[in-house]
């Protein structure tokens, strides 16, 4: 492989369950080296990691990339959002972390929103109507159920600030992330202290939000540390932000990523607050907005009706009258954390290919209800849809998305594009671009564009009736969940 042009710089992605790094060259945007190492997620009643898993993956993913690592002059970190890091006086995790998509704190949103003057005052006052994926959620759950563990806290962290604090010993966030917990003010742009009071949670154990462009710090003088001392370290973000930096997003390019979350999101110039809570107003790691809809069941949920079925993943097959709303995790958007799976519209002659399909769609369906409500209304109608994350390199989800969209779709041949935000955050930081401006240079969303097809309506309308028709069934959950 040819010698580099300019700095090395590193991104990573620790997302829900891996951890990836990239080595790139921050002159051409070419990765020069790669690795990827995963974690482990519990199951039953709640989602949770242990935070020294995903610091031992990222060492992994690092020693995969080999002596480049050391080498970078900037390193950044993206991570999955809202998980709430709680850590003692030692830095050390005072228990798991509770991950975005434990749904176990619903009722505890439920009272927040209701609390402190209702949907419309979060909405404004955050941006969002905290679901239970919201941080300040896990933090009121965390203090009713276990009192003891909110008693050895001394510092809340998110999953990108713990990672980043290893390296930097300083506890620091950045804006797109922070606007994830539900205690940060995108009116003020500062932490909520009427919230945080709220919930009783001291500011003091909150970390630093470092400004856009601003370094983090840099990393320690210690022997087992991935990189080498005084590297600088970059802010970084929540996933979701560090990918539309990946894809150097302008405002009115709306996104799709397919991963352990589905989300839809478009950077905007305006701040948003829905009141009908599907939209988390979040801030991009720029200085911009990412509204932005979520939800809890996409690769892995129709990986799963795949396994039930023994079918490999691309063995849909077309002209199913079946409906399967795939909530098997419970969902957020729409907002059912008690939901589980729901299958109907069963005859002796549907294939197994066709319930693949009808899991494909029920998925699709939940992001494509809020794509218009993420977009600004100027937005065109007919740009493509940017297409990434693990399932974007299915057929399968690409064919689903263009017909349930009606849009073209565009599939970037880069496949990290989180970790490439992250990495263009880093180049940003030695360069003084802006890293969405990095990208553009190193042109990471370009792919094939696959023509937009007629939107198949049918399908939508009857997946829409049967959520509508299946609401009290859905919102009631199953006995013992
Ligand atoms: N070729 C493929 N076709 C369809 N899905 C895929 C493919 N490769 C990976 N995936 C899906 O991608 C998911 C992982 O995507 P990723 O974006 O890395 O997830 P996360 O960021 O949530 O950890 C897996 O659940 C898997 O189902
Ligand atoms: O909760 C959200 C966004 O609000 C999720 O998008 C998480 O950020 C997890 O992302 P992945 O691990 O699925 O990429």
């Amino acid at each position: 492989m040819s010698a580099a042009e300019g700095p090395l710089v590193v991104g990573v992605d620790s997302s829900t369950q891996s951890t990836k790094a990239l080595v790139v060259d921050a002159a051409t945007g070419r990765v020069v080296a790669s690795g990827q190492a995963p974690h482990s997620v519990s199951s039953g009643a709640g989602r949770e990691s242990d935070p020294r898993q995903w610091w031992d993956a990222l060492c992994e993913a690092l020693s995969q990339c080999g002596d480049a690592a050391h080498e970078a002059a900037a390193v950044s970190v993206g991570g999955q959002q809202h998980g709430l890091v709680t850590l003692d006086d030692r830095g050390e995790p005072v228990r798991p972390a509770l991950l975005w998509n434990d749904v176990r704190s619903a009722p505890q949103a439920r009272r927040l929103t209701e609390e402190l003057g209702g949907a419309k005052f979060w909405a404004e006052r955050t941006g969002s109507v905290p679901a239970a994926s919201f941080t300040v959620t896990k933090w009121a759950w965390l203090a009713e159920h276990e009192p003891e563990a909110v008693s050895a806290t001394k510092a809340v962290r998110l999953p990108h600030d713990y990672l980043t604090e290893r390296l930097t010993g300083q506890g620091t966030t950045d804006r797109g992330d922070a606007s994830g917990t539900g205690w940060w003010a995108s009116g003020t742009q500062a932490y909520d202290e009427e919230i945080l009071a709220h919930v009783g949670l001291d500011p003091a154990l909150l970390p630093r939000v470092v400004r856009p462009g601003e370094v983090a710090g840099t990393v320690r003088d210690s022997h087992d540390l991935p990189f080498s001392k005084g590297t600088l370290v970059a802010p970084g973000t929540g996933d979701n932000a560090a990918a539309a930096l990946g894809l150097g997003l302008r405002p009115g390019m709306p996104v799709m990523s397919l991963g352990t979350s589905g989300t839809v999101y478009a950077v905007s110039r305006r701040r948003p607050a829905d009141p009908s809570g599907t939209v988390a107003g979040f801030a991009d790691a720029r200085g911009d907005w990412l509204p932005l809809a979520c939800t809890l069941n996409c690769t892995l949920a129709v990986d799963r009706v795949a396994t039930l079925l023994g079918l490999d993943r691309e063995a849909v097959e077309p002209g199913t009258a079946v409906t399967l709303l795939p909530y098997l995790d419970g969902e957020r958007t729409p907002n059912l954390p008690n939901a589980s799976g729901l299958l109907h519209g069963l005859r002796h002659d549907t294939t197994a290919g066709q319930l693949l399909q009808a899991a494909y769609d029920g998925a699709v369906h939940s992001l494509l209800g809020a794509l218009d409500l993420v977009l600004d209304e100027d937005a065109d109608p007919s740009a493509p849809l940017l297409l990434i994350g693990g399932g974007a390199r299915g057929t399968a989800w690409q064919e689903t998305v263009r017909r349930l969209s009606g849009r073209p779709v565009q599939v970037p041949e880069a496949k990290e594009l989180v970790a490439l935000g992250a990495a263009a955050q880093a180049a940003g930081l030695l360069t003084g671009e802006d890293p969405a401006a990095v990208a553009r240079r190193w042109d990471t969303a370009a792919g094939p564009v696959l023509d937009a097809v007629e939107r198949d309506e049918e399908t939508l309308t009857r997946i829409a009736g049967v959520l509508s028709d299946a609401a009290p069934l859905l919102e009631r959950g199953t006995a013992g969940s």
